[in-house]
Order: C-alpha cells, then structure tokens, then sequence
C-alpha cells in the first residue's frame, strides 16, 4: 500500500549489508516503487516481493528505548539511531544501557539548565542522556554507600573520552565540589589516556 514502511532486503550479497528501511511510493501492475533511507528509489518487481518485508510501527519514527523495538535486529536497531541521529537526537536507550552516536558538533544539549533537568530523574523519566547516566551513578553511590562503575567503550573515536568528561562535568556540579573534582579529572586523564595507549598497543602486538 502506497505510504507503507518496509524493510528492503536489497540482497547484493555485500559484507555487513542490512536491510533497509523504505516507503513505499508507487504500486503499479504489480511492481512496487519505493524509496529507501537514503532517498534511493527503486522498483521490485512481483517475483522480487520477498525482498520487502512491512515494518513494525515501532521502526516507523523510532523509540527511545530499543527494548521496545517490534523487529528487534540489526536492522531494525541501525535504523532507529539513523533516524534519530538525523533529528539531532544521539542518545538512546537499551534498557539501562545508553548508545551515543557521535555528532561531531557542539549540540546545546549539556547546558547548567540541562545538568538541572537531569538531577534526582529516574532513567527513562527524561529522554536519554548521559547525564541521566552519571545521575543515575551518583544516586546509587549516595543510596549505597557504595563506588559505582559506568562502561564506556566504543571504537576509536566513537566519543569515550567526551562521554567521560561530559560524566565528570555532571559530578562536578551536583556534588558542590567543582573545581576538587575538576582536578582530579584532569590528573587522572594522562594515566586513563596512557592505558588506553598500553591496551592498544598489547592488542596491536598480539598480546591481548
Ligand atoms: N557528545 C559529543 N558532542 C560533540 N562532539 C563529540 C561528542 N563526542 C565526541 N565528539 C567529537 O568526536 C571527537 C572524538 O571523540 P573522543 O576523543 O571522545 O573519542 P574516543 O572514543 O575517546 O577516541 P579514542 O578511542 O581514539 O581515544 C571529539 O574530539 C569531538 O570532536
């Protein structure tokens, strides 16, 4: 039906391919027009009708929490940060798990108004960030009594060490203690960097 979401399996046999998302334009004896993501158009023909699948509601305009995702797959995950990527929103949950797909430009989205917003939220009371992350840590660590751990990792240049600092400049403002923290932070950052070098190059020499 003209207007329909689809998955399109465009079976090219390339490494890493996914299906991709598309609607659909044009139904026309028997040949469906449609256009993908990428603003490519293309015609499946009836004996190619297996190469589109309908797509779920929830891969329509996307989710917040991928937990929620109807076609739950690579794909399906591909084309919900894609989506919200291209409306400037780069982070997203998997439950308590946070993906953040690096914008390469300075978002206003880490403002003190920002930092305010985010503190005492529960994860999932507002949309995702990663200062609901660092909140989240803090309240656990007061409630706990206890040192808390977040994960960041990525490939080279996903943005881990922007994540910290961005963890770091949420602390430092809601623990009053700003410039101790701030310190700390940036003493700490020469060892962190220097690790990171040392894993690299384990790995890089087989030694990983
Ligand atoms: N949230 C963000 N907002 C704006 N720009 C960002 C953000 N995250 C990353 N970047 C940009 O991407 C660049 C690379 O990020 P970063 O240095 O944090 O990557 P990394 O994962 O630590 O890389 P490596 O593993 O190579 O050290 C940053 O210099 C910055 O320009």
């Amino acid at each position: 039906m003209m207007g329909d979401y689809v998955w399109l399996d465009l079976k090219t046999g390339r490494e890493f391919e996914v299906p991709i998302g598309a609607v659909v334009k044009l139904c026309d004896s028997g040949q469906i027009q449609v256009v993908d993501d990428e603003g490519n158009e293309h015609w499946i023909s009836p004996q190619n009708a297996t190469n589109i699948k309908p797509m779920h509601p929830t891969s329509i305009h996307g989710v917040e929490d991928m937990i929620r995702l109807g076609d739950l797959n690579e794909a399906g995950i591909l084309r919900n940060l894609l989506i919200r990527y291209r409306e400037k929103l780069i982070y997203t949950y998997t439950g308590s798990i946070l993906v953040a797909v690096n914008p390469y430009q300075l978002l206003p989205i880490y403002t003190a108004d920002q930092i305010r917003l985010y503190t005492n939220k529960k994860i999932g009371e507002m949309p995702p960030h990663i200062f609901a992350i660092a909140d989240n840590c803090y309240f656990n660590m007061q409630r706990n009594n206890r040192d808390q751990c977040c994960i960041i990792s990525g490939e080279s240049g996903a943005g881990k060490t922007e994540s910290t600092k961005l963890i770091l400049q949420f602390l430092a403002a809601i623990s009053g203690q700003h410039s101790w923290i701030e310190q700390q932070v940036l003493e700490a950052n020469p060892i962190l960097e220097g690790m990171e070098e040392d894993s690299r190059w384990a790995e890089g020499h087989g030694c990983g």
